[in-house]
């Protein structure tokens, strides 16, 4: 690796003090927003504290000068020595004053802490929350995604505690500079020439913590992705059924060990350069006090100035180590806020949950030549495709595994934005998707099964609104959970999982039409069914499929599914084959056409009839057959 040269070695170091004061300021803004009253409070006791020392030295100078000649078997009732007794009162109560007060900015600042997590946690969450789901495609998101959830946890208190902590050590070393100012104004350069070691190499120190951070990201995810394995409840089955824990678990400490190989390498070179810089600091200040030493033999000072100048040397340096210690403590964390910065902060009270659109408010939506790649993917999941929708209408997408069926809903229910052609909606071209996910409702193939109270996986659906648990009955009626949900323990208050007290489980068909429910209720005029009744048993289908028509009336239907069965009554059909719409019409037209949906239509219908031979077991059937 070629040496980096003076020049950029200067610009280096000029970017990462520039970035560093940025993010500095970013967390005292932090701390501002979080709780400001606390910020100040700590502050000013900071200031007093300092405001503190400076007195004491002080005293602790005419104290030494008032008690030398006693020492030395003066008087020791002199007019300087009657002071002594008041001096040392004053300097005691000086000390009581600074405990309290320590004890207070310590309270203060612990209450700041917390505050300043919850506040940057939740900008997160908020962020990410903002983030399209097309950024949820994209690993180096995820990476930074993961760096800003570990930023935001306690890094900002950090940084916050740090700078305090900075601030009382600069507070203090000004107050020693001014006593030295007031006596031996030249020893004061030299005792910062002394802690200049420390603080080159937290300097040092400071971005290699950092770079090892981001270096490990997806690895850390890919450890945390097997501790969820392992951990959790919904993959226990299936991994006690597979055995496959102490694989998971080897595959694990594997991960884990990589990370502690390059931990260990970096605390090595941290060490070393902290024991070099250590020994010749502590060579300087040996050299201050023989300096020091020698000037009292030759009477250039007075021993009460050398002895209150020492003093002062023993706090500068010790809150110049501080200054080093934090400094790198700082200089990592410092740098991590960069990753909260960078993920998008939002200015407070941004975003509302988003409100529905009124009724009425769908009339076409149109997709002309729209293709979409996802993020990273070579091949285009959809390619020139072409549909419309009106109001009013069911159309349906069906197409083999990965022909593109789910990534067309979501392009329609403005989750993703095509990556060419367009959508118009109601006339207007290119709408925003925002207005497209207002007007919708989907029920994902995937949906969420949200591990809180029924009644709340239902209202969810219009999370703007007050929750309205009649309105909720009705959509759980609509979707066929009225009756489970009445059965359960606390009826549409059981929390849905058994990982809570008192919690109940449901099937997954049941999940499903909790899903459902919540589309019901959320009473949109577009409504997206991915695969609805992939879980439902044949009565709860036959059910849905049955009164659709009554069940979404005057709403506009894009179902998706690969029950043939359950398309026919479908105002039209688009048939998808690796991204493309190749075939479209009603069922009967499709039939006619005797192309793709024809042959699968009638491969899923001969399943069935063969299956069932009067007489005669299914599975023998189907077992001649083969
Ligand atoms: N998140 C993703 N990132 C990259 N490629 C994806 C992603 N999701 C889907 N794909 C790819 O896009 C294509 C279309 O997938 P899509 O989920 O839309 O198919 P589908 O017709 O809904 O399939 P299925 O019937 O199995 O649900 C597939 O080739 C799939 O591999």
């Amino acid at each position: 690796m070629p040496a980096a040269s003076p020049d950029s070695r200067r610009r280096g170091t000029t970017a990462s003090l520039r970035s560093l004061t940025e993010n500095a300021r970013f967390a005292a803004q932090l701390a501002w927003r979080a709780d400001r009253r606390s910020l100040l409070q700590v502050l000013m006791a900071q200031l007093v504290s300092a405001l503190g020392l400076l007195v004491v030295l002080l005293l602790v100078r005419h104290a030494i000068g008032g008690a030398l000649p006693a020492v030395g078997g003066g008087p020791a009732s002199g007019p300087q020595q009657r002071w002594l007794i008041p001096l040392l009162a004053g300097m005691v109560a000086l000390g009581t004053g600074a405990g309290v007060l320590r004890v207070i900015a310590a309270a203060r600042q612990r209450i700041l802490a917390v505050k300043v997590d919850q506040y940057a946690v939740a900008q997160v969450l908020r962020a990410a929350n903002r983030a399209e789901l097309a950024e949820f495609e994209d690993p180096v998101f995820h990476d930074r995604l993961q760096r800003a959830v570990f930023a935001s946890r306690s890094q900002p208190t950090m940084v916050v505690t740090a700078l305090i902590g900075a601030l009382q050590a600069v507070l203090t070393v000004g107050a020693v500079g001014a006593v030295f100012a007031l006596t031996v104004w030249w020893l004061f350069p030299l005792a910062l020439l002394s802690t200049l070691p420390t603080l080159q190499a937290s300097r040092k120190e400071r971005s290699a913590g950092y770079d090892l951070h981001h270096s490990l990201s997806e690895n850390r995810r890919a450890r945390q992705y097997l501790e969820r394995l392992l951990t959790g409840r919904d993959e226990a089955k299936e991994i006690r059924s597979l055995g496959l824990g102490s694989t998971l678990r080897n595959r694990w400490s594997q991960q884990f060990r990589q990370e502690i190989e390059q931990v260990e390498d970096m605390h090595r070179a941290h060490v070393r350069r902290k024991i070099t810089a250590r020994l010749s600091g502590d060579l300087m200040t040996a050299s201050v006090i023989a300096a020091m030493w020698w000037l009292v033999s030759v009477e250039a000072i007075g021993l009460p100035t050398a002895i209150t100048a020492l003093v002062g040397l023993w706090q500068i340096s010790l809150r110049m180590q501080m200054i080093g210690a934090l400094l790198n403590g700082l200089g990592e964390s410092v740098l991590y806020l960069q990753d909260l910065r960078s993920f998008g902060m939002a200015p407070d009270g941004a975003d509302a949950p988003q409100r529905p659109a009124e009724q009425g408010a769908f009339v076409a939506l149109q997709a002309d030549s729209v293709g979409f790649s996802y993020p990273g993917s070579a091949a285009p999941a959809l390619k020139g495709v072409d549909v419309t929708l009106r109001a009013g209408e069911i159309v349906a997408l069906v197409g083999v595994n990965g022909s593109g069926k789910t990534t067309l809903a979501k392009i329609l229910a403005g989750l993703y934005r095509p990556s060419h052609g367009r959508l118009e909606f109601n006339g207007q071209p290119d709408p925003d998707p925002e207005q497209l996910r207002r007007t919708s409702a989907v029920v994902f193939q995937d949906f969420v099964r949200y591990k809180l109270p029924a009644v709340d996986n239902i209202t969810y659906g219009r999370p703007e609104a007050q929750p309205d648990r009649e309105r909720a009955a009705l959509a759980a009626e609509h979707a066929g959970a009225h009756a489970f949900l009445t059965r359960l323990p606390d009826g549409y208050d059981t929390v849905l999982s058994k990982e809570f007290s008192e919690g109940s489980d449901l099937s997954l068909g049941q999940w499903q039409r909790l899903a459902l429910a919540r589309a019901f209720y959320r009473d949109s005029d577009f409504v997206v069914l991915d695969e609805p009744t992939a879980s439902l048993d044949p009565q709860a289908e036959a059910d849905l499929f049955g009164h659709i028509r009554e069940l979404f009336a005057g709403r506009t239907v894009l179902l998706i599914t690969h029950r043939f069965a359950n398309v026919r009554e479908a105002d039209r059909i688009y048939v998808l084959d690796a991204g493309r719409i190749v075939e479209q019409g009603d069922h009967d037209c499709l039939l006619a056409a005797d192309g793709m949906y024809a042959r699968l239509y009638r491969l899923q219908a001969e399943a069935y009839q063969d299956a069932y031979v009067p007489g005669q077991a299914a599975g023998a059937a189907v077992a001649q057959k083969l």
